[in-house]
Protein backbone atom coordinates (compact mmCIF):
# COMPACT_ATOMS: atom_id res chain seq x y z
CA UNK A 1 0.00 0.00 0.00
CA UNK A 2 1.22 3.23 -0.82
CA UNK A 3 0.43 7.28 -0.48
CA UNK A 4 -0.52 7.74 -3.42
CA UNK A 5 -1.06 11.48 -5.11
CA UNK A 6 -3.00 11.50 -8.18
CA UNK A 7 -3.28 14.52 -10.91
CA UNK A 8 -2.86 17.26 -7.99
CA UNK A 9 -3.32 20.08 -8.52
CA UNK A 10 -2.63 22.93 -5.77
CA UNK A 11 -2.12 27.30 -6.35
CA UNK A 12 -2.23 30.30 -4.61
CA UNK A 13 -4.67 32.99 -6.16
CA UNK A 14 -5.48 32.25 -9.55
CA UNK A 15 -2.13 30.67 -10.14
CA UNK A 16 -1.53 26.95 -9.72
CA UNK A 17 2.16 25.79 -8.75
CA UNK A 18 1.26 22.19 -9.16
CA UNK A 19 -0.10 21.31 -12.25
CA UNK A 20 -1.51 17.15 -11.98
CA UNK A 21 1.66 16.01 -10.07
CA UNK A 22 1.13 12.19 -10.12
CA UNK A 23 3.28 9.83 -7.69
CA UNK A 24 3.64 7.07 -4.90
CA UNK A 25 5.30 6.69 -2.26
CA UNK A 26 5.37 3.20 -0.51
CA UNK A 27 5.49 2.37 2.85
CA UNK A 28 9.67 1.99 4.08
CA UNK A 29 10.37 4.05 0.81
CA UNK A 30 12.55 7.17 1.36
CA UNK A 31 11.17 9.62 -2.42
CA UNK A 32 13.66 12.88 -2.36
CA UNK A 33 11.40 15.69 -4.22
CA UNK A 34 13.92 17.23 -6.34
CA UNK A 35 13.16 20.62 -8.29
CA UNK A 36 14.89 24.48 -8.86
CA UNK A 37 13.66 26.79 -6.42
CA UNK A 38 9.66 27.59 -7.28
CA UNK A 39 9.20 24.46 -8.80
CA UNK A 40 6.18 23.04 -5.75
CA UNK A 41 7.75 21.11 -3.77
CA UNK A 42 6.64 22.99 -0.51
CA UNK A 43 3.48 23.57 -1.97
CA UNK A 44 3.23 20.04 -3.01
CA UNK A 45 3.97 18.76 0.43
CA UNK A 46 2.13 21.11 2.46
CA UNK A 47 -0.54 19.93 0.58
CA UNK A 48 0.21 16.34 2.00
CA UNK A 49 0.38 17.72 5.09
CA UNK A 50 -3.30 19.29 5.03
CA UNK A 51 -1.85 22.79 5.56
CA UNK A 52 -2.56 23.73 1.63
CA UNK A 53 -5.82 22.72 -0.10
CA UNK A 54 -5.66 21.17 -3.38
CA UNK A 55 -7.55 22.90 -6.00
CA UNK A 56 -7.88 19.30 -8.23
CA UNK A 57 -6.76 15.58 -7.98
CA UNK A 58 -6.49 13.38 -4.63
CA UNK A 59 -4.18 12.28 -1.92
CA UNK A 60 -5.00 9.06 -0.76
CA UNK A 61 -3.20 6.62 1.95
CA UNK A 62 -3.49 2.96 1.74
CA UNK A 63 -5.73 2.80 -1.13
CA UNK A 64 -8.99 4.35 0.74
CA UNK A 65 -8.29 7.55 2.83
CA UNK A 66 -8.41 10.89 1.52
CA UNK A 67 -6.07 12.54 3.60
CA UNK A 68 -7.61 15.89 2.84
CA UNK A 69 -10.84 14.59 4.23
CA UNK A 70 -9.89 13.58 7.64
CA UNK A 71 -9.71 15.73 10.85
CA UNK A 72 -6.74 17.29 12.43
CA UNK A 73 -6.05 14.80 15.47
CA UNK A 74 -6.35 11.50 13.18
CA UNK A 75 -4.41 13.32 10.51
CA UNK A 76 -1.92 14.30 12.81
CA UNK A 77 -1.55 10.18 13.64
CA UNK A 78 -0.58 9.53 10.33
CA UNK A 79 0.96 12.54 9.10
CA UNK A 80 4.51 14.38 10.08
CA UNK A 81 5.52 17.53 8.56
CA UNK A 82 8.73 19.13 8.75
CA UNK A 83 8.60 22.31 7.88
CA UNK A 84 11.69 24.37 6.13
CA UNK A 85 11.25 27.44 8.06
CA UNK A 86 11.90 26.89 12.30
CA UNK A 87 8.64 28.28 13.87
CA UNK A 88 9.42 27.14 17.93
CA UNK A 89 7.15 27.99 20.12
CA UNK A 90 8.26 30.35 23.09
CA UNK A 91 8.19 29.43 26.55
CA UNK A 92 9.09 25.80 25.94
CA UNK A 93 12.33 23.56 26.60
CA UNK A 94 13.40 21.42 23.50
CA UNK A 95 11.65 18.41 25.69
CA UNK A 96 8.25 19.69 25.61
CA UNK A 97 8.70 20.89 22.69
CA UNK A 98 9.10 17.56 21.19
CA UNK A 99 6.59 16.52 23.10
CA UNK A 100 4.09 18.49 21.10
CA UNK A 101 4.40 15.67 18.16
CA UNK A 102 2.66 13.52 20.82
CA UNK A 103 -0.22 15.59 21.77
CA UNK A 104 -2.10 13.49 19.37
CA UNK A 105 -2.31 10.83 21.32
CA UNK A 106 -3.06 11.72 24.60
CA UNK A 107 -5.83 13.71 26.47
CA UNK A 108 -4.92 16.25 29.00
CA UNK A 109 -1.42 14.26 30.34
CA UNK A 110 1.46 12.64 28.61
CA UNK A 111 1.62 9.04 29.63
CA UNK A 112 4.97 7.00 30.03
CA UNK A 113 5.14 5.65 26.62
CA UNK A 114 4.65 9.76 24.87
CA UNK A 115 8.26 10.07 27.30
CA UNK A 116 9.51 6.96 25.76
CA UNK A 117 8.74 8.49 22.50
CA UNK A 118 9.95 11.58 23.39
CA UNK A 119 13.33 10.56 24.80
CA UNK A 120 14.07 7.95 21.93
CA UNK A 121 13.61 11.01 19.36
CA UNK A 122 15.85 13.28 21.15
CA UNK A 123 18.20 10.52 21.46
CA UNK A 124 18.11 9.93 17.64
CA UNK A 125 18.77 13.85 16.91
CA UNK A 126 21.73 14.00 19.00
CA UNK A 127 19.44 16.63 21.45
CA UNK A 128 19.68 14.35 24.86
CA UNK A 129 22.12 17.19 26.49
CA UNK A 130 20.07 19.94 25.53
CA UNK A 131 16.64 18.82 27.15
CA UNK A 132 16.46 21.38 29.54
CA UNK A 133 16.96 24.29 27.47
CA UNK A 134 14.44 26.97 26.04
CA UNK A 135 13.65 26.78 22.45
CA UNK A 136 14.27 30.45 22.10
CA UNK A 137 18.18 29.87 23.17
CA UNK A 138 18.56 27.54 20.02
CA UNK A 139 20.72 27.95 16.81
CA UNK A 140 19.35 27.45 13.66
CA UNK A 141 20.78 23.73 13.21
CA UNK A 142 19.67 23.15 17.10
CA UNK A 143 16.05 24.44 15.98
CA UNK A 144 15.82 22.36 12.94
CA UNK A 145 16.78 18.80 14.83
CA UNK A 146 14.06 19.94 17.16
CA UNK A 147 11.63 19.85 14.87
CA UNK A 148 12.91 16.66 12.99
CA UNK A 149 12.50 15.33 16.75
CA UNK A 150 8.98 16.42 17.32
CA UNK A 151 7.51 14.59 13.86
CA UNK A 152 9.55 11.32 15.16
CA UNK A 153 7.88 11.46 18.58
CA UNK A 154 4.46 11.91 16.46
CA UNK A 155 5.26 8.23 15.55
CA UNK A 156 3.78 9.11 11.57
CA UNK A 157 3.05 6.48 9.07
CA UNK A 158 3.80 9.14 6.32
CA UNK A 159 7.09 11.53 6.82
CA UNK A 160 7.45 14.86 5.12
CA UNK A 161 10.83 16.59 5.23
CA UNK A 162 11.32 20.05 3.79
CA UNK A 163 14.65 20.40 2.96
CA UNK A 164 15.29 19.35 7.08
CA UNK A 165 19.29 19.62 6.80
CA UNK A 166 19.47 23.30 5.18
CA UNK A 167 20.48 24.78 8.77
CA UNK A 168 22.55 21.60 9.38
CA UNK A 169 26.07 21.59 9.94
CA UNK A 170 27.91 18.52 7.80
CA UNK A 171 27.75 15.90 10.82
CA UNK A 172 23.84 16.68 11.73
CA UNK A 173 23.07 16.29 7.59
CA UNK A 174 24.51 12.72 7.54
CA UNK A 175 23.53 11.77 11.08
CA UNK A 176 19.87 13.23 10.11
CA UNK A 177 19.56 11.79 6.64
CA UNK A 178 20.78 8.58 8.36
CA UNK A 179 18.05 8.21 10.67
CA UNK A 180 15.16 9.20 7.91
CA UNK A 181 16.63 6.24 6.79
CA UNK A 182 16.62 4.26 9.36
CA UNK A 183 13.17 5.01 10.64
CA UNK A 184 11.50 5.43 7.29
CA UNK A 185 12.67 1.53 6.65
CA UNK A 186 13.12 0.12 10.49
CA UNK A 187 9.16 1.62 11.18
CA UNK A 188 7.59 0.97 7.55
CA UNK A 189 7.02 4.48 6.93
CA UNK A 190 6.32 6.67 3.44
CA UNK A 191 8.69 9.51 3.95
CA UNK A 192 9.13 12.36 0.98
CA UNK A 193 12.25 14.36 1.48
CA UNK A 194 12.63 17.76 -0.35
CA UNK A 195 16.52 17.72 -0.73
CA UNK A 196 18.25 20.39 -3.03
CA UNK A 197 21.76 18.49 -2.86
CA UNK A 198 21.41 16.29 -5.60
CA UNK A 199 24.63 14.08 -4.08
CA UNK A 200 22.63 13.94 -0.54
CA UNK A 201 19.58 12.67 -2.34
CA UNK A 202 21.52 9.57 -4.54
CA UNK A 203 23.29 8.96 -1.67
CA UNK A 204 20.44 8.52 0.77
CA UNK A 205 17.17 8.25 -1.48
CA UNK A 206 15.59 5.47 -2.46
CA UNK A 207 14.06 7.06 -5.22
CA UNK A 208 13.71 10.09 -6.88
CA UNK A 209 11.18 12.61 -8.21
CA UNK A 210 11.91 15.76 -10.13
CA UNK A 211 9.17 18.31 -10.17
CA UNK A 212 9.95 21.09 -13.03
CA UNK A 213 7.21 24.11 -12.92
CA UNK A 214 4.86 21.93 -10.99
CA UNK A 215 4.95 19.13 -12.91
CA UNK A 216 6.47 15.86 -12.55
CA UNK A 217 9.29 15.11 -15.49
CA UNK A 218 11.07 12.41 -14.29
CA UNK A 219 11.52 9.91 -11.41
CA UNK A 220 13.13 6.93 -10.62
CA UNK A 221 16.58 5.43 -8.68
CA UNK A 222 18.60 7.93 -9.10
CA UNK A 223 21.69 5.79 -10.85
CA UNK A 224 19.12 5.07 -13.59
CA UNK A 225 17.59 9.25 -13.70
CA UNK A 226 20.04 11.39 -13.43
CA UNK A 227 21.61 12.28 -16.85
CA UNK A 228 22.98 15.68 -17.77
CA UNK A 229 20.43 16.54 -20.41
CA UNK A 230 17.78 15.86 -17.07
CA UNK A 231 19.76 18.17 -14.91
CA UNK A 232 20.54 21.29 -17.20
CA UNK A 233 16.47 21.07 -17.85
CA UNK A 234 15.84 21.57 -14.40
CA UNK A 235 18.59 23.11 -13.20
CA UNK A 236 20.13 25.47 -16.54
CA UNK A 237 23.44 23.63 -15.10
CA UNK A 238 26.11 21.93 -17.04
CA UNK A 239 27.33 18.45 -15.41
CA UNK A 240 29.23 15.67 -15.32
CA UNK A 241 28.14 12.79 -13.42
CA UNK A 242 30.60 9.88 -11.52
CA UNK A 243 30.10 7.26 -9.63
CA UNK A 244 31.58 6.82 -5.91
CA UNK A 245 31.62 3.81 -3.96
CA UNK A 246 27.89 2.60 -6.34
CA UNK A 247 26.48 6.27 -5.70
CA UNK A 248 25.84 8.59 -8.90
CA UNK A 249 27.76 11.57 -7.94
CA UNK A 250 27.09 15.51 -9.82
CA UNK A 251 29.79 17.68 -10.49
CA UNK A 252 28.57 21.48 -12.05
CA UNK A 253 30.62 22.52 -14.92
CA UNK A 254 31.80 26.21 -15.22
CA UNK A 255 33.30 27.88 -18.32
CA UNK A 256 35.09 29.89 -15.98
CA UNK A 257 36.04 26.80 -14.05
CA UNK A 258 39.13 24.86 -15.74
CA UNK A 259 39.55 22.41 -12.99
CA UNK A 260 37.96 19.74 -14.82
CA UNK A 261 40.78 19.90 -17.45
CA UNK A 262 43.33 20.64 -15.03
CA UNK A 263 42.59 18.34 -12.01
CA UNK A 264 44.26 19.95 -8.62
CA UNK A 265 45.82 16.99 -6.80
CA UNK A 266 44.43 15.79 -3.25
CA UNK A 267 45.93 16.21 -1.06
CA UNK A 268 47.07 19.18 -2.98
CA UNK A 269 50.87 19.28 -3.16
CA UNK A 270 52.64 22.16 -0.72
CA UNK A 271 52.43 25.58 -1.83
CA UNK A 272 55.31 26.50 -3.43
CA UNK A 273 55.84 30.43 -3.46
CA UNK A 274 58.97 31.18 -6.01
CA UNK A 275 59.48 34.33 -4.98
CA UNK A 276 60.43 32.77 -1.50
CA UNK A 277 63.03 30.41 -3.18
CA UNK A 278 64.61 33.63 -5.51
CA UNK A 279 65.08 35.06 -2.04
CA UNK A 280 66.81 32.78 -0.46
CA UNK A 281 68.60 31.76 -3.46
CA UNK A 282 69.51 35.73 -3.61
CA UNK A 283 70.57 35.87 0.24
CA UNK A 284 73.11 33.16 -0.60
CA UNK A 285 74.54 35.11 -3.75
CA UNK A 286 74.84 37.81 -1.52
CA UNK A 287 76.37 36.58 1.31
N1 LIG B 1 2.02 31.56 0.31
C1 LIG B 1 2.23 31.79 -1.00
N2 LIG B 1 1.50 32.71 -1.66
C2 LIG B 1 1.69 32.92 -2.98
N3 LIG B 1 2.60 32.27 -3.74
C3 LIG B 1 3.35 31.34 -3.13
C4 LIG B 1 3.20 31.04 -1.73
N4 LIG B 1 4.08 30.07 -1.40
C5 LIG B 1 4.75 29.76 -2.53
N5 LIG B 1 4.32 30.52 -3.57
C6 LIG B 1 4.79 30.47 -4.96
O1 LIG B 1 4.59 29.15 -5.45
C7 LIG B 1 5.68 28.74 -6.24
C8 LIG B 1 6.23 27.44 -5.70
O2 LIG B 1 6.78 27.69 -4.42
P1 LIG B 1 7.31 26.52 -3.48
O3 LIG B 1 7.70 27.13 -2.18
O4 LIG B 1 6.33 25.42 -3.46
O5 LIG B 1 8.60 26.06 -4.31
P2 LIG B 1 9.83 25.16 -3.85
O6 LIG B 1 10.10 24.22 -4.98
O7 LIG B 1 9.60 24.56 -2.51
O8 LIG B 1 10.98 26.26 -3.77
P3 LIG B 1 12.33 26.31 -2.90
O9 LIG B 1 13.26 25.28 -3.47
O10 LIG B 1 12.81 27.70 -3.15
O11 LIG B 1 11.99 26.06 -1.46
C9 LIG B 1 6.70 29.89 -6.23
O12 LIG B 1 6.53 30.63 -7.42
C10 LIG B 1 6.30 30.71 -5.03
O13 LIG B 1 6.57 32.07 -5.25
Amino acid sequence: MTLKIDSLVVGYGKRDVVKGATLQVGKGELVGLLGSNGSGKSTLIKTIAGINQQTGGTITWNGTTDLAGLPRRELAKIVAYVPQSIGLSFGLDIREAVLLGRTPYFGTRPREEDWDHVETAMSLLGLDQLGDRSVTELSGGQGQRVLIARALAQDPEILLLDEPTSALDIRYQWQTLNVARQITRKKNVAAVIAIHDLNQAARFTDRVVFLHDGEVIAEGRPADVYSPELIKRVYGVDVELSAYKGFVQVHPLSEHDETHHRPVPFPPAPAVNPDAGQLELQGRYTA
